[in-house]
């Protein structure tokens, strides 16, 4: 356990591989894990299993709101319950990653789990020593002020492969088309309420294109132990009228 609570916060667009390198983190320091897209794809379950209109925005807020989650943070045990159903895998399925973008820009139902994802992570540094958070709001919105706080970033294509080898085997062009879909249109859409596809003032861009998974977690656990100096994103210096930087002449 570190000596001081650690909430390690990572961002980054869909397939970029934040979800299994935060795990591997969180396994590595002995953190507790958190998944936060998993929230907002079990209220899409819950409102699909129910027939809740998805496009009835306060319905699927108040669906939210009453939603008996349990969410697990033990990197090792990524159970997911609703009113003692698992609903680990299903929360995976097509049906569900197809349509959780319509919960996901919902802004009611954003507030519902922002509190509640801000619980969970308060309780895991009480008791765990800390967390690693991942989503596309943490290091923006949910977490802003947490010790670390990473865009974990790949080039379209690069995120694109990796995609269609998880669900198809392989990166050929009809794969790698099916996968469009979940990650292309997906991120358009999830974009319009959280910015996640740059990095926000004294968050630090990790590209992960040219790096294989073991190299993103050795990176990501470098810039944590403080092994390397981190090249934080800082506002564009002003610009002249003639488009030319500011400051001292
Ligand atoms: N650096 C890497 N190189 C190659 N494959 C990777 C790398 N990082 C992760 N992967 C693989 O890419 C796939 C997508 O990773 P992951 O599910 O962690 O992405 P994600 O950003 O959490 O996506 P989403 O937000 O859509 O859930 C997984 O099969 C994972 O094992
Ligand atoms: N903090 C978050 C986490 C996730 N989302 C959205 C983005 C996706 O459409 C959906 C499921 O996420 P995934 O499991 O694919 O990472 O939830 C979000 O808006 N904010």
């Amino acid at each position: 356990m570190p000596s001081s609570p650690l909430t390690i916060a990572i961002d980054g667009p869909s397939g970029s591989g934040k979800s299994s390198v935060s795990k591997a983190v969180a396994r590595e320091l002995g953190l507790g894990y958190l998944d936060t897209g998993a929230m907002y794809r079990a209220v899409a379950w819950h409102c699909l299993d129910q027939e809740v209109d998805l496009t009835d925005q306060e319905a699927v807020a108040q669906a939210a709101r009453d939603l008996p989650l349990e969410i697990s943070t033990d990197p090792d045990d990524q159970t997911l319950r609703v009113g003692g159903t698992d609903i680990t895998s299903a929360i995976r399925e097509t049906r569900v990653t197809s349509q959780v973008s319509t919960v996901a820009t919902n802004l009611d139902v954003r507030a519902e789990l922002r509190r509640r994802q801000r619980e969970i992570i308060s309780e895991a540094r009480d008791e765990r020593g800390g967390i690693v958070a991942e989503g596309r709001d943490i290091t923006t919105v949910v977490a802003p002020d947490a010790e670390h706080r990473i865009l974990v970033t790949a080039s379209e294509e690069a995120r694109l492969a990796r995609r269609s080898t998880e669900l198809h085997g392989g990166a050929d062009a009809d794969q790698v088309e099916a996968t469009r879909d979940q990650i292309v249109r997906r991120d358009r859409q999830d974009s319009t309420v959280s910015a996640f596809m740059e990095a926000a003032d004294g968050v630090v861009t990790l590209d992960t294109s040219e790096l294989d998974f073991d190299q993103v977690v050795a990176a990501v656990l470098a810039l944590v132990r403080g092994e390397v100096e981190p090249a934080q994103h800082e506002e564009e210096p002003a610009t002249s009228p003639d488009g030319h930087a500011g400051g001292p002449a």
